[in-house]
């Protein structure tokens, strides 16, 4: 297979007389290609890109006009709304130019790889019958000065003329990367001439940007900041609600058996992207087919997820079930001790891994505050050690997904003793002069706030089990709960 992909890439590159297709076009098989071997873990060592596109940067931006609309996304409600205010730009510039409202220029998807990001993108396109310019960031990268910059500007050039349109930059990371002092020529020349082409949009251009990305963090701030690609979207791994429904739009055309439950094939699904979900429907399929049967059976789907998960990160089901239990109860805790210690309001529980975190809950923040005092920290801390305490009370274990918990309590602790004077050694601040000398005065005062609040946490959770398997619970089934979600969750187990 590799052997066979790499001889691929490399006709589409040497022999452009055997495969009479344009620039755009080769890039797009190219970018499939990477894809499965990205997704197989193939290594593409024996390709070289740059070769391929030198001689055929004369070519023009090619585009789309797609029939995708938001129905063909299921679930991201939210996204969508966002999304409805662009649209309507789009479609009447002239109410908004008549306000002397600007309309944002850049939008900037980030979240994990086959979350939708390139299916929303196409759908505004397809909701606007716009011009659809899909080009990824690693197409601009050169080896040849100019060469990068130049491909922005045709684009850029193109894309005004066919206006409306839109143009959606996929791994934007590759041009967009935080500028470094050993500056690479190439690469510089070509991000900057994005950024001019983006200040140049003049108002009545009605061309939109779109990046995605799976690393923000990643992205120069040039990029970022207002003006340029200045809304950010989170798009994350579906929740069990958002799963049942691609699940149905990408089994919609096939014949599925009776005894197909959809519903119980999203519960065993946590985790995966939309992307596996198409996977695993279209995988099915072919099982089918190669039982030759006419319809999907059940047992197609549990070989296809199985083989999708497997794949993934050698984890079974089982486990995946066992974890889910025990990130729903670490999240119920830390959401419990936040309620009842009335810390600030709770706007979101999830147990829906997002970056390196398997759950999380998401409290709004502060509102501009600069003082704390000592019942405020301990409180932080009591709210950060609900979910290892949780654990605690059910499993009678500790695991590690507190890790990040404990480095924000030992740091608060820490801060307390050294530099706050919130601890029995008195009202000073110790530098890191006077550390060395009383490293262990110093443990020992840490280790006796953290040992205390952790107590009081325990016990003031066991005073609301019956609260903890209920929310835990209700978070297993359902994956992610909202603010109101939860108040009325706990309000009807205390009636
Ligand atoms: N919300 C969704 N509704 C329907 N299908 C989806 C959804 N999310 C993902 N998919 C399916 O997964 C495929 C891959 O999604 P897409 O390419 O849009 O992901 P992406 O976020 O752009 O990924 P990457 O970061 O890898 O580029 C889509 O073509 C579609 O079949
Ligand atoms: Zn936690």
């Amino acid at each position: 297979m590799e052997k066979l992909l790499t001889n691929i890439l490399s006709s589409l590159g040497k022999n452009k007389n055997i495969i009479k297709i344009n620039h755009f076009k080769r890039c797009i098989i190219m970018k499939m290609i990477k894809d499965i071997m990205k997704r197989f873990k193939i290594p593409v060592f024996a390709f070289n890109q740059s070769k391929i596109e030198k001689d055929s940067n004369n070519e023009d931006a090619s585009f789309s006009k797609p029939k995708t609309t938001f129905k063909d996304v299921a679930g991201l409600d939210e996204v969508k709304e966002e999304l409805v205010e662009i649209v309507d730009f789009i479609k009447n510039p002239d109410k908004y130019k008549k306000m002397g409202a600007q309309v944002p220029k850049g939008i900037l998807f980030y979240g994990p790889p086959g979350t939708g990001k390139t299916l929303l993108a196409a759908s505004i396109a397809g909701e606007t019958n716009s011009a659809f310019f899909n080009t990824t960031g690693s197409e601009f990268v050169e080896k040849y000065v100019g060469v990068g910059a130049k491909r922005v500007r045709t684009l850029f050039e193109k894309a005004r003329k066919e206006a409306p349109s839109i143009i959606f930059i996929d791994e934007i990371d590759a041009i967009g990367a935080k500028r470094h002092l050993e500056s690479n020529n190439e690469k510089d020349q070509t991000l900057n001439q994005l950024l001019v082409e983006m200040d140049g949009f003049n108002k009545d251009n009605n061309v939109i940007m779109i990046g995605a990305t799976n690393r923000l963090d990643l992205l120069d701030e040039a990029l970022t900041r207002p003006g340029r690609f200045d809304r950010h979207i989170y798009i994350g791994n579906p929740n069990y609600f958002t799963r049942h429904e691609i699940l149905k739009v990408h089994t919609k055309d096939k014949p599925l058996c009776d005894e197909v439950n959809l519903e119980e094939i999203a519960k065993k699904t946590h985790g995966l992207s939309g992307a596996h979900l198409a996977n695993i429907a279209n995988e099915s399929a072919i099982i089918a087919v190669r039982e030759g049967v006419s319809q999907i059976k059940k047992h197609h789907f549990d070989k296809a997820i199985e083989r999708i998960v497997a794949g993934l990160e050698s984890k079974n089901s089982k486990l995946i079930e066992k974890e889910k239990k025990i990130v729903s109860y670490h999240e119920a805790g830390h959401a419990l001790i936040s309620n009842a210690l009335n810390t600030n309001p709770i706007q979101k529980i999830s147990i829906i891994p997002r970056g390196q975190a398997l759950g999380y809950v998401l409290q709004l923040p502060d509102e501009d505050r600069y003082i704390y005092t000592k019942e405020d920290l301990i409180n932080k801390m009591k709210v950060l050690f609900g979910g290892k305490a949780a654990e605690n009370l059910i499993f009678n274990h500790t695991s590690t997904g507190a890790k990040d918990d404990l480095n924000k309590i030992t740091q608060i602790a820490t801060q307390m003793v050294c530099e706050y004077g919130m601890s029995s050694l008195g009202n000073m601040t110790i530098d890191s002069n006077f550390k060395g000398f009383m490293i262990d005065k110093i443990q020992a005062e840490i280790n006796s706030i953290m040992n205390q609040c952790y107590e009081e946490t325990v016990e003031l959770l066991k005073s609301q089990m019956e609260e903890l398997h209920i929310v835990s619970n209700y978070l297993y089934e359902n994956e992610s709960l909202t603010h109101d979600e939860f108040k009325s969750i706990i309000k009807r187990a205390l009636t």
